[in-house]
């Protein structure tokens, strides 16, 4: 660590006491000069190789030097994780959290560095450093673009913002390095070698890829190690750990089995600490979980993906089948990673994943800390498409990383909000400009030769966006440039997409009564609601009848309308057992889906209000109410205004004294199960003041 200011080192001894030295690829990155100059810089080096460290001192320079940094990542995962990482800053008075107006460090989603881009200029003018984390998500088609507009306006902004990229390694690396101004330290060491093959089922003398995943684990269990398994979708995470487990229930021992029962409890736990029984999901995993193997998809409960992780970090669990959502930035110690599935689901049916997302995957084998060695084994089903697999994946490179700003029309829109609302570009020439200087226009206007068309073509996008966002009022043009209206600005303030906002706003503007019912449908038709799937191909009736009892006619049942129905259960008291039951859904996001669905209900509000109505505002706070706490409309103030009640609780004491709790004591308040001395003078409290 000789090459380190020893305010740096100190700390990052301290912090990071297993980092005795660097490595070649972060050493190479150290005698680039990155902690002595003030360059923008693209660090882009392989999986596991140490990445953050490298952000973290940069941050810390910037720090240590009296000003701010902000380190970027994509999830909010990740942003969780380095929040636990880099709190340990805070013994060295470094004030570490999520928003720079009161961090030296912050760690932010893409989408909230964004906000700060479009608002609070001069918080951003106080920041002298911004780390990006997964920049190779710049090509990704949602997140992309908001990260791409958000450091275009960021440098316009605050032009001496430094700006330090960690990558993976990317085809046309010389195209980033342009648009950013910026250096590159490109190395391909890592730090645990990671041996890469293709496994033909035919050689295991089998056609079930399954038993090919068992003959992994096999191996990884005789190594004393774990695996890590990806398949393309939740259904079949969940037959791949069943499968898995089966074959495993014979070859562990007692003493591991005891380990496996304890994690599955904790398992189970979970829906009954929010006063649900297991969902037959629940089930099934700790099923599985009883012999060494789960599976985690988005429709677990996040607590239960948390217990995964951390359990499977501990040893007590020996495989994960995962979809590929987990991909990205989790430290896991999978020695051995197994891709079963090298095709994923789209609406066009499936396609065959990218090898960026291959690279990705594999780079989860091998960590530092843990292993010292990866192995990453990709599944065919016959020799002809192993050698086609080998040379698309284990020789093939990575495809070129194209902006994605144009393709995704909403985000074209909100950007063009964002830059008005701020009051960037007042101008149709204003935006083109603002555009030219993004990923997108970079890319279009390098090419010379496609230089006259992009411009061209760029110019017919703004005009046609701008004729949509004017005809749905978001936008007005005036003899002082264009403005954002009322409802324009709601919509910059907010992170929904214009596609929802617009949808609201005609739903509201053609509201005749108020019916919480078709509000929730209307809602989860939106691409802002996180959808409640349905499980399997069982019967969607139910789901049809229950839309059809309230008066909502659809043609097709698909997850929104699931995500309705089990929405309007929640508010109405019923269980995520209940909900799974009933409808066949993953019940377990219903949570998530109703907190989503009750701030929506109030972006509703604010949309009416903009719109001068006020006539729904009660019944909206009401529904907002509903959905956040899942209560009928009787007991919201009693969940309210006792914290840490509850919907089962606060139904049960209703259920048993009645509306008027008043006259009863604390001692007979007690008498209802779950509630102690503490609660029951909360509640005589509430009663006695409400
Ligand atoms: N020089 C080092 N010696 C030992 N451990 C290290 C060293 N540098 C980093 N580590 C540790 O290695 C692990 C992986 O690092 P990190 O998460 O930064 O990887 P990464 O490069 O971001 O990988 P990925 O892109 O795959 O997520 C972390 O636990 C980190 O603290």
């Amino acid at each position: 660590m000789e090459n380190i200011p020893e305010n740096i080192k100190t700390i990052i001894n301290s912090c990071y006491p297993y980092i005795k030295e660097f490595n070649p690829a972060q050493k190479a990155v150290i005698d680039s000069g990155y902690l002595e100059n003030n360059k923008n810089c693209v660090i882009a080096i392989p999986t596991a190789s140490g990445k953050t460290v490298l952000g973290v001192m940069v941050a810390l320079k910037a720090i240590l030097d009296g000003g701010k940094a902000i380190y970027a990542a994509p999830l909010l995962s990740i942003q969780n994780e380095k929040v636990k990482e880099f709190k340990k800053f805070e013994e060295f008075g470094i004030k570490v959290g999520k928003h720079p107006s009161s961090s030296d460090l912050s760690i932010m989603v893409f989408e909230s560095f964004d906000v700060l881009t479009r608002f609070s200029w001069d918080v951003l003018r106080e920041v002298d450093t911004l780390i990006i984390d997964e920049f190779h998500m710049i090509g990704e088609f949602s997140r992309g673009p908001t990260i791409e507009c958000a450091i275009t306006r960021a440098k316009i902004i605050n032009p001496n913002l430094r700006i330090i990229a960690l990558s993976a390694t990317l085809e046309n690396m010389g195209e980033i390095k342009n648009w950013l101004d910026a250096t590159v330290v490109e190395h391909d060491y890592r730090p645990v070698p990671l041996n890469k093959d293709v496994l033909d089922s035919e050689m295991f003398n089998t056609k079930n890829k399954n038993d090919v995943v068992v003959k992994v684990l096999e191996k990884a269990i005789a190594d004393d190690s774990q695996a890590l398994s990806f398949v393309s979708t939740r259904r079949f995470t969940e037959s791949l750990a069943s499968y898995v487990a089966g074959k495993l229930k014979k070859k562990t021992t007692i003493e591991q089995k005891k380990g496996f029962k304890e994690v599955a409890e904790k398992l189970l736990a979970v829906p009954e600490k929010k006063g649900s029984r297991p969902t037959s999901t629940c089930l099934k995993l700790a099923e599985s979980c009883e012999n060494g193997s789960v599976f985690h998809h988005a429709g677990l409960f996040s607590e239960q993906k948390e217990i995964i992780e951390e359990e499977f970090r501990n040893g007590n669990i020996l495989m994960i089948a995962a979809t590929p959502s987990l991909m990205y930035g989790v430290n896991l110690p999978s020695k051995y990673v197994v891709i079963r599935d090298y095709t994923r689901w789209t609406q066009q049916g499936p396609q065959a994943i990218p090898v960026f997302d291959y690279e990705q995957m594999s780079g989860r084998a091998g960590r530092p800390q843990y292993d010292d060695k990866g192995y990453s084994y990709l599944v065919a089903k016959s020799m002809e498409e192993s050698i086609t697999l080998e040379e698309r994946y284990i020789n093939g490179s990575v495809e070129p990383t194209n902006s994605k700003l144009i393709e995704n029309k909403d985000a074209v829109f909100k950007q063009i909000i964002a830059q008005v609302a701020s009051t960037l570009s007042q101008s149709p020439e204003e935006l083109q400009d603002f555009f030219n200087k993004t990923f997108y226009g970079y890319q279009m206007t390098a090419n010379s030769s496609m230089s006259f068309f992009a411009e061209e073509s760029l110019k017919f996008e703004i005009q046609n966006a701008l004729e949509f966002l004017i005809q749905n009022q978001i936008l007005q043009a005036t003899p002082s440039g264009l403005k954002t209206t009322a409802f324009g600005n709601l919509i910059a303030k907010s992170n929904y997409s214009v596609e929802t906002a617009v949808k609201i706003k005609e739903y509201v503007n053609n509201l005749e009564s108020f019916n919480p019912e078709e509000l929730i449908y209307q809602l989860a038709q939106t691409p802002d609601l996180p959808l409640i799937s349905f499980k399997g191909r069982k019967s969607k009736d139910p789901v049809r009848e229950k839309l059809s009892n309230y008066g909502l006619f659809a043609i097709d049942i698909a997850n929104p309308e699931a995500t309705a129905v089990s929405l309007i259960e929640w508010i109405n008291e019923r269980t995520e057992y209940q909900i799974e039951n009933a409808y066949h859904v993953y019940s377990s996001s219903t949570r998530r889906s109703a907190y989503e669905a009750s701030l929506l209900v109030r972006f509703t509000k604010n949309t009416l209000e903009v719109l001068g109505k006020y006539n729904y505002s009660k019944d909206l706070d009401y529904l907002s109410a509903r959905l956040y706490y899942g209560v009928k409309e009787d007991i919201i103030p009693l969940v309210i205004g006792v914290k840490r009640l509850g919907r089962r609780r606060a139904r049960a004491l209703v259920d048993v004294f009645g509306d008027d709790l008043r006259p009863f004591s604390e001692k007979e308040l007690q008498k209802v199960e779950g509630i102690g001395p503490k609660l029951a003078k909360s509640i005589k409290n509430f009663a006695d003041n409400y």
